[in-house]
């Protein structure tokens, strides 16, 4: 609405050339992505309200000096080599590199990703992903995916059009506050959802034009970054109680209002286990870290027990002693629990029974009834004091003290302290009852895993079974023998928890269909893979994993008669299909990095 008179007689009365406004014909990302106009983080909010930038930025408003500090620091950090552990010296700088392509030519940069994904997964998804979210504040160039801040609230149902695409399949979102192992990073934790994101694209061939990261920025109690001027998010303490709750719901309201078919996947977030439960039967939504881990657990201890030359139905006889009760280990336990009892006739008596299998260790020592306090999550899992007693046992006993008296058949680490499985916890292991005994130091990103796979052959021995979260190499036993490290990662279910739920078109994501993609994991690799010990598959097969994992997903969703259809394959369509139809369903809407004919139309 420019009146061109009015700008001439305002030029005028001006007498900086600089105060004069310029005239834009674009808005929304079209603005940021234009060299001549953007001023990233920079846009005043009422600059954002104008344009329909609100909510496509980090939330903090930074003078263009602070601009230019920020990307000075960042240029001299190169000098100052960022690296992520002894392994890759380069991997920040990779990162940098794809997410430059990323941004210029998203068909080639995952045409990158899919061909090279067992080189590539570690820079865009862990280790270097969290290394990238440590240092978001200087790599920050062009904004990906939507912020909404505790100061959005009563805006959200009106920001989330500000997004561009009409369709949006899949949403990653997180509020920051424990990104992998690392803590709460605050906004920074962005990162973690782009990541996951890439994971949906290349290996369940979600179209990347329908992901969406999302940050939920409700401040962050990390002292450093609320002290930090260069900060990209909001620098207060972090909303808790009804108040996030509240700013949760808007959310959860707003992206279902405009896209009723998105599906949610909520990945580190503090009110972890509650909002499953508030959520998860009125929206298509999962936590992986909580419901995608267990997952992956369960295949590899069930992996583990084949790889012991014995049946997967003797799993309820396996010991296990699990090192850290936070969201990841309770979502463990809880469904390790559930799967022997049905192992063992599905009724009390035998959830019960389950229940004795599993010792938790947490900061505290081991958990039992006596605990003080104790987190009603932990609660089942906690021993009675006689019979840990009996065993030698006590509140708080050691890791290593526990590993010694209860002589584990697995020992499975979800506590983000590296280094946990120390050289006396593992020489207690070599006394396990078992003949081949499993560790898992799943905890991510590599520094932060509980043992490294070298550690683990050379002290308990070469008949053991290895995983972790993060990638590492495997190891030379000598005498032409190989250690398997395999990666126990989350990422072998939730893209096609994500891919299954969306083609199938279920308003929920169930019990059954999470435990249908555990139990295809599960049984992917073959008895010979089994018994050299891998467990899980390699991540060049991801793809292929995944549209597996994908068809029964589907398969179970149809089911239990929650499948209402995607498309053009409506429920009853659906319903016809064999097994070997629904892989062919999966395979042919799963997207490819093929650049299509393009032709201009005016809207
Ligand atoms: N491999 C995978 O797919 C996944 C790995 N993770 C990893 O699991 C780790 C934990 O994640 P959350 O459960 O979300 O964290 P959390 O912060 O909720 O829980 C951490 C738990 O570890 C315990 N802990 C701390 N120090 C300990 C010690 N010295 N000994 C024993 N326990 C100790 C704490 O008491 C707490 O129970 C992170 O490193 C994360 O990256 C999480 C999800 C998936
Ligand atoms: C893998 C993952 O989700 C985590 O470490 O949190
Ligand atoms: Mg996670």
């Amino acid at each position: 609405m420019t009146n061109p008179a009015a700008l001439v007689q305002s030029r005028s009365f001006t007498t900086l050339e600089g105060h004069r406004p310029t005239i834009v014909h674009k808005r929304s990302l079209d603005i940021l992505h234009d060299p001549w106009f953007n001023k990233g983080t920079a846009f005043s909010m009422t600059e954002r309200d104008r344009l329909d930038l609100r909510g496509l930025l980090p939330p903090n408003v930074m003078s263009s000096e602070q601009q230019i500090q920020r990307f000075m620091a960042d240029l001299k950090r190169l000098e100052v080599q960022a690296r992520d552990g002894p392994s890759d010296p380069n991997a920040l700088a990779k990162w940098r590199i794809l997410n430059r392509l990323h941004d210029r030519n998203e068909t080639m940069y995952f045409k990158v990703l899919i061909a090279n994904i067992e080189e590539y997964a570690p820079i865009v998804y862990t280790p270097t992903v969290g290394l990238a979210c440590q240092n978001y504040s200087g790599l920050f160039r062009r904004p990906r995916g939507m912020y909404f801040s505790a100061e959005d609230r009563g805006e959200m149902m009106s920001m989330v059009y500000n997004w561009p695409a009409e369709q949006v399949d899949m949403i990653v979102v997180t509020d920051g506050s424990r990104i992998l192992g690392l803590g709460d990073l605050g906004v920074q934790g962005i990162g973690i959802t782009i990541g996951k994101l890439d994971l949906y694209v290349a290996a369940a061939g979600i179209n990347p034009q329908r992901v969406l990261p999302v940050m939920i920025d409700v401040g962050t109690n990390n002292e450093k970054l609320l002290k930090d001027p260069l900060y990209l998010g909001l620098q207060e303490h972090r909303l808790d109680g009804d108040e996030y709750i509240a700013v949760i719901d808007e959310f959860m309201e707003a992206v279902f209002t405009r896209w009723p078919h998105v599906i949610v996947q909520i990945s580190r977030v503090s009110g972890h286990s509650s909002l499953l439960q508030r959520y998860r039967n009125a929206y298509r939504m999962f936590n992986d870290d909580v419901q995608g881990t267990a997952g992956v657990a369960i295949a590899g201890l069930l992996g583990a027990v084949r790889a012991q030359g014995r049946p997967m139905i003797d799993f309820p006889k396996q010991k296990i002693v699990v090192a850290g009760a936070g969201s990841a280990g309770i979502g463990v336990l809880n469904a390790a629990r559930k799967t022997m009892a049905r192992m063992l006739g599905n009724n009390e008596s035998a959830f019960e029974s389950a229940g004795r299998q599993f010792w938790v260790v947490d900061a505290k020592g081991l958990i039992t009834e006596q605990r003080e306090n104790i987190d009603p999550q932990a609660l089942p899992f906690a021993r009675k004091v006689k019979e840990a007693s009996h065993q030698g046992l006590w509140e708080g006993a050691s890791l290593a003290e526990v590993v010694r008296e209860v002589k584990p058949d697995v020992l499975l680490g979800l506590s983000a302290v590296g280094g946990l499985f120390s050289k006396e916890v593992l020489e207690a292991l070599k006394g396990s009852t078992s003949t081949r005994p499993a560790i898992f130091a799943m905890s991510n990103p590599t520094k932060n895993a509980e043992c490294t796979p070298e550690e683990a052959f050379s002290i308990v021995g070469d008949n053991i079974i290895f995983a972790s979260g993060s990638p590492f190499k495997d190891v030379d036993l000598g005498n032409g023998h190989i250690g398997h490290c395999n990666q126990g990662n989350n990422m072998y279910l939730f893209p096609g928890i994500g891919l299954g739920t969306l083609l199938s078109g279920s308003r929920i994501i169930s019990d059954g269909m999470l435990q249908a993609a555990a139990e295809c994991l599960a049984v992917y690799m073959t008895e010979e893979e089994v018994l050299k010990g891998i467990i899980y598959p390699s991540t060049s097969r991801i793809r292929d994993i995944t549209k597996e994992v994908a068809a029964a997903v589907v398969k179970e969703a149809i089911e239990e008669d929650l499948a209402e259809g995607y498309r053009e394959m409506d429920a009853r369509e659906l319903r016809k299909l064999s097994q070997e139809e629904i892989e062919e369903y999966v395979m042919n809407n799963m997207w490819s990095p093929d650049y299509p004919t393009l032709v201009y139309k005016k809207d």
